[in-house]
């Protein structure tokens, strides 16, 4: 059974009304929907409950035409023709109608237009901001808090701008002219208006804001079992493979029942609210029956301005009650706003491009890591490079080994200035990065390619050129050649224009890596970082992937991160990393007879292998020997 809250209820509070003074949005953006499972007996009471009280309130009108009615005796003797007089009223009334109803379409027409193109350039300028900042601004915050602001506060921002100019600037207007026109006709009557209803409205703000911390409760909730359902649903293949859809089930259903209790919590503040709220304004009515009916029996009032006293202090309490729910939302649509422009007005201290040099002559490719001291923003205290210093000749492969956790992949980082060294210098051809054009950098100079490719869901096509997005189509089919990857291309039947699936999902490890190495190679990158590009894969693949990358490597500078030693014996110079700085540097030969760290390594590693190859499961071959690439 769906329970969908808040359940309004016809009142003096709208339901729209009622929903955003609780929830703090406007009426015109949906609740979000709490489904929730409850016994069946509410669902009786609910319906018995809302048929009582609506029985109550057909009662109410006909009671109040009675009290009118005494009302209209004392005053029978000057009333003159009924029809004649009513005619031409309704007539300018229906016209007051017609004008107002076209009015009101046509700025709300407008609003609509002005706030959905603020909140579109308002997405695209935080989106771009936010494309700008620094990668360790990405490491301190959360994916899901990003996606917020350019969703729900951006939209709340909205939502708040189109209410303050559509109803607020309608509220206080009526109720100025309301009370104008109301203390023309009776001040007594306005003054009792002017007391009572700002009370009732504290009163109600009060028990807004009750409503709204609680509401706000609910909302915290739901993201939380959103939250466990979107994990769920991402990691389904993990969650399969593990058969854990029971546990899953389970700890959403948890999260579930904690929104039922807390959004039936609300349904019955809710309810508790618009009840007493019901009761006031209808006290009201009453009272300015009876102090303006003994008006009229004093002579001091006619029925008539009576008539139109209710109607208009109606307006006024209607229009007092909208600011008040007005004014929650502004507050609320002003720190949201905060929230959005605080990041838009954030510099990355990186900037993407601009303002540095590009260098006239050729790239060499030597790169040079100068005494360079490294601590990640998010971590101020620990130090992850130390006086590191280390040079990658040009043309020449050097591999990068060590324990894991020792910063192979930060000095990968710093050459792609993904940060900047919090002292000393990183320097391309004897360049300072800090000099040069990052985005140049980046998008010329440095390919990288890494343990996990991550491709986007397009197309083969698409994937490839998001290394070099002008690049031919005889350019893509080149650089997938030199990455072994055009023949697995070639026979799927859509060939290039083949989707992969979210993150490339469609496609094998080996055919993801051979991907990401066309897409980086497109680019014709004169600096190349490899992290653990083959540790991922299975012998086949890693024996193609691995073809690729040796081709690849050939007249470039090669920074090689690897963990299986194995696979780095080539290389024309094997770095070892321990402590954040480099323990030894040499050729496998000169480091394996000097009997350091690198021989502890490879000794350990062999000792691994014939443990490992005798599993059942141990595909892989485990011999070094049998993993001796180029480099
Ligand atoms: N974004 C980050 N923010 C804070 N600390 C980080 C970040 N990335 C890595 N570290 C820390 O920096 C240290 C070095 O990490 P790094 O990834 O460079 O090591 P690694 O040698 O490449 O490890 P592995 O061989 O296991 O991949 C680790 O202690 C790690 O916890």
């Amino acid at each position: 059974m769906r329970v969908e809250l808040p359940v309004p209820a016809a009142s003096y509070f709208s339901p729209q009304h009622v929903g955003a003074l609780i929830s703090g949005r406007d009426s015109e953006r949906p609740f979000p929907r709490q489904t929730a499972t409850t016994p069946p007996f509410p669902d009786i009471l609910n319906w018995q409950l809302a048929l009582g009280a609506a029985l109550v309130n057909v009662q109410i009108p006909l009671l109040l035409g009675q009290l009118v009615e005494i009302v209209a005796k004392y005053t029978r003797e000057h009333v003159g023709s009924f029809v004649t007089e009513s005619r031409s009223l309704g007539t300018r009334l229906l016209v007051l109608y017609g004008i107002q109803g076209l009015l009101t379409f046509g700025y709300l027409v407008l609003l609509s237009h002005i706030g959905e193109r603020m909140a579109v350039d308002m997405r695209r300028a935080l989106f771009s901001s936010l494309l700008r900042q620094d990668i360790a601004f990405f490491d301190a915050k959360k994916t899901g808090q990003l996606v917020s602001r350019l969703t729900t506060d951006v939209q709340e921002f909205k939502s708040s701008f189109k209410l303050v100019i559509s109803q607020g600037l309608r509220s206080c207007t009526q109720v100025a002219g309301c009370l104008v026109s109301l203390s023309m006709l009776s001040p007594r009557l306005t003054l009792l208006l002017m007391v009572a209803t700002p009370a009732l409205m504290g009163v109600g703000t009060l028990m807004g804001s009750g409503l709204r911390k609680l509401s706000r409760q609910c909302q915290e909730q739901i993201a939380r079992a959103t939250g466990v359902a979107d994990e769920a649903l991402g990691n389904v293949r993990t969650v399969r493979a593990f058969a854990m859809e029971q546990r899953e089930e389970e700890r959403y259903g948890a999260e579930l029942d904690a929104c039922r209790c807390k959004a039936e919590e609300l349904g019955r503040g809710i309810a508790l609210f618009q009840g007493l709220s019901n009761i006031a304004f209808n006290c009201m009515v009453l009272g300015t029956l009876f102090i303006g009916g003994s008006l009229v029996a004093g002579q001091q009032l006619t029925g008539g301005d009576l008539m139109s006293f209710l109607v208009a202090s109606q307006t006024v309490q209607r229009s007092m009650a909208n600011i008040s729910i007005l004014f929650g939302q502004v507050v609320r649509g002003l720190s949201a706003g905060t929230r959005v422009f605080e990041y838009m007005a954030l510099h990355p201290c990186i900037p993407l491009s601009g303002g540095c040099c590009i260098p006239r002559e050729q790239l060499r490719g030597s790169v040079t890591f100068q005494n360079v001291c490294f601590s990640y923003p998010c971590r101020p205290g620990f130090e992850v490079l130390r006086d590191f210093t280390l040079t990658l000749p040009p043309g020449k492969i050097v591999a990068l080994v060590g324990q894991s956790g020792g910063g192979k992949t930060t000095v990968a980082s710093l050459l792609e200035r993904f940060y900047d060294p919090t002292a000393g210098t990183v320097m391309l051809d004897g360049r300072d990065l800090r000099t040069l054009d990052p985005s140049w950098l980046r998008g010329q100079v440095v390919g990288f390619i890494s343990q996990e490719p991550v491709l986007f869901g397009t197309s083969i096509m698409e994937n490839i050129r998001f290394g070099k997005l002008d690049a031919s189509d005889e350019e893509v089919y080149a650089a997938a050649r030199e990455a072994n990857a055009h023949e697995f291309i070639s026979s799927f039947p859509e060939g290039y224009h083949t989707i992969v699936g979210e993150r490339g999902t469609t496609l094998s490890g080996g055919q993801k890596q051979r991907l990401a190495i066309a897409r980086a190679l497109i680019k014709q990158p004169t600096v190349l970082i490899l992290d653990e590009a083959t540790s991922a894969l299975d012998a086949e693949s890693e024996r193609v992937v691995q073809e690729a990358l040796d081709r690849a490597s050939t007249g470039r500078t090669v920074l090689v991160i690897a963990h299986r030693l194995s696979t780095v014996r080539a290389a024309h110079r094997i770095v070892v990393m321990a402590k954040g700085r480099v323990w030894e540097a040499g050729t496998h030969e000169e480091l394996l007879k000097k009997g350091g760290l690198y021989a502890e390594l490879i000794r350990r590693q062999a000792l691994d292998a014939p443990l490992a190859s005798a599993s059942p499961l141990g595909g892989k071959p485990k011999d070094p020997r049998s993993h001796q690439h180029k480099f």
